[in-house]
């Protein structure tokens, strides 16, 4: 855990929740969105990131990756959030490295270590090159990278941020950009404790955006079936992804529904309701106000709706 700098017990600077230990891409992305404004505190997993929202003023949470798709944990975390609201988000470039303890040749690797996204987006290099190797699922890429740093005559790899050869002694890169396809981005939303806390950085998004969680499995609805909240929407929608809802009906699932106003043209509003006295100033209704209109929409024809978040 990161020690925080507190001037006679008052804490200076917002905090903000990442995956850690320190050389993660989250961590990478913390500080691409909030540079030193913010004080970081470090968590284990991804779940304690979303936990933390509350004790700490942000968070950050890797939400997608152009070769592997969406992070299921992640998915997992905001079907039961109730409290913390995605303000902005973040793509950044991954450049996946394969890593051992000083000495340790290609040929010498039993087991490669990484979180299960970076695991998933080097497959074709795993399993061309390091096909005898077992693969092992971590909390973290840079937790990967630790393990294999503080284990002595280790024969495992890890695959991580270049940025870990810095952050734990002992270790020698072997391969770089061993990711599947050149091209390799993941993208974070930015979370703040509650809808009412803006960032203290502009975050660089020109068009507003909107995440609701649905969940249309009552009776009268069908389960299985969004097509009717869907269209109640009557917003862009950029994507839909969807997890169990886990209480025993089968294939019955939460949906996460992300909008798009598709003729946004705002300025940005620094984490402010997106839209807001701008989208008036334009003689339209502002995006927020919209997307509340949307959800009662859902939620006349019995849909369960929670905003989680506006940027
Ligand atoms: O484990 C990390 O470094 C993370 O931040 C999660 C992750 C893993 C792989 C690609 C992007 C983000």
């Amino acid at each position: 855990m990161t020690r925080l700098i507190r001037l006679n017990g008052v804490q200076t600077k917002p905090t903000v929740a990442f995956l850690g230990p320190l050389g993660t891409y989250s961590h990478q992305a913390s500080y691409e969105q909030f540079h030193d404004t913010v004080e970081f505190i470090e968590k284990g997993k991804i779940a304690d990131v979303f936990d933390a929202l509350g004790e700490t003023d942000f968070g950050v949470i890797p939400q997608e990756n152009t070769i592997f798709g969406p992070v299921v944990e992640t998915y997992d975390a905001l079907r039961g959030v109730e409290s913390g609201f995605i303000r902005g988000e973040i793509a950044l470039k991954v450049q996946h490295c394969l890593i051992v303890r000083k000495g340790v040749k290609i040929s010498d690797i039993d087991c490669v270590m990484s979180h299960e996204q970076a695991l998933g987006q080097c497959r074709g290099f795993l399993a061309k090159y390091l096909p005898g190797a077992a693969t092992m699922k971590m909390t973290s890429t840079a937790a990967a990278a630790e393990v294999v740093a503080n284990t002595s005559g280790s024969t495992r790899a890890a695959i991580c941020s270049k940025i870990c050869l810095k952050m734990f002694q002992g270790l020698e890169l072997l391969e770089e950009g061993i990711q599947d396809e050149k091209s390799n981005y993941t993208r974070f939303y930015v979370m703040a404790k509650n809808r009412k806390t803006t960032l203290p950085v502009v975050p660089v998004t020109p068009v507003s955006h909107a995440l609701v969680r649905i969940h249309f499995g009552c009776p009268e609805n069908n389960p299985g079936d969004i097509t009717a909240a869907v269209k109640a929407l009557e917003l862009g929608v950029a994507r839909i992804d969807r997890r169990p809802a886990l209480n025993r009906t089968p294939f019955d699932d939460v949906y996460f529904v992300e909008l798009r106003d598709s003729q946004a043209r705002y300025a940005n509003t620094n984490g402010v309701d997106a839209g807001g006295d701008i989208g008036r100033m334009n003689g339209k209704t502002p995006w927020h106000e919209r997307v509340e209109e949307a959800i009662e929409r859902v939620r006349v024809l019995g849909g369960e709706v929670k905003l989680l978040g506006l940027w």
